[in-house]
């Protein structure tokens, strides 16, 4: 059975990984599908969230990347996929999803909403979060995946001075404000 896990992922987090790691265990096939939202304004263009998604999820064979406009299950009849995989977090998600799922529900009967609850270490963590920590210059490197936090320090870095340049070779990606010299007490 092929499910959707459509999103706004910009950017990708664990958070998001952990559900196409453990959705990708339980259907034949995952679509992690992109909304081109015109509404919104991203800090990574659809493009570059399509890369990132890719490298994040180069170990799981049955993962594919998307970006999808217009309605979610349009899109999901059109895929042939008969399930909308999304995560829960709080009750604040859970409100919004609920009525997103009952939504769908009145545009397509077919198709089911399927909710995978977060895992512990991630109930927090959501793509703003991430961005608010970069844009003050801290660490992110236990959020997302490396070349995210180097994607996304780079999307901070123009207008910040940058005491210790970020590394684009390794797996430890440094955020802007790490060295001890630069921090004001
Ligand atoms: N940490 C997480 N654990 C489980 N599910 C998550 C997590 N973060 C996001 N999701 C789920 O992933 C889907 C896509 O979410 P989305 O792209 O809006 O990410 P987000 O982290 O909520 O970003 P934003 O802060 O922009 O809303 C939603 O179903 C959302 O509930
Ligand atoms: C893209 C998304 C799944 C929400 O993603 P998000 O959690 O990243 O904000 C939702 O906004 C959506 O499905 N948009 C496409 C338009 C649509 O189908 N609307 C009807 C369902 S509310
Ligand atoms: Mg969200």
């Amino acid at each position: 059975m092929i499910a959707i896990y459509p999103g706004s992922f910009d950017p990708i987090t664990l958070g998001h990984l952990d559900i196409i790691e453990r959705g990708s265990q339980l259907f034949s096939q995952v679509i992690v599908a992109v909304l081109r939202n015109p509404n919104k304004t991203p800090l990574f263009s659809v493009q570059q969230r399509l890369e990132q998604i890719r490298q994040s999820t180069t170990h799981l064979d049955n993962v594919e990347i998307d970006a999808f406009e217009g309605l979610t299950v349009e899109y999901a009849t059109r895929s042939k996929a008969k399930v909308l995989l999304r995560g829960l977090r709080a009750i604040s998600d859970f409100e919004v999803e609920l009525q997103m799922a009952h939504t769908n529900k009145t545009l397509s009967t077919e198709i089911e909403t399927v909710f995978l609850a977060t895992s512990n270490e991630y109930s927090f963590l959501s793509s703003s979060v991430v961005k608010e920590i970069a844009r003050f210059g801290g660490s992110i490197n236990h959020l997302v995946p490396p070349h995210v936090a180097l994607d996304t320090y780079k999307c901070f870095t123009h207008n910040q001075t940058v005491s210790n340049p970020i590394k684009t070779d390794t797996t430890e990606v440094t955020p802007l404000n790490s060295s001890p010299n630069k921090r004001e007490m």
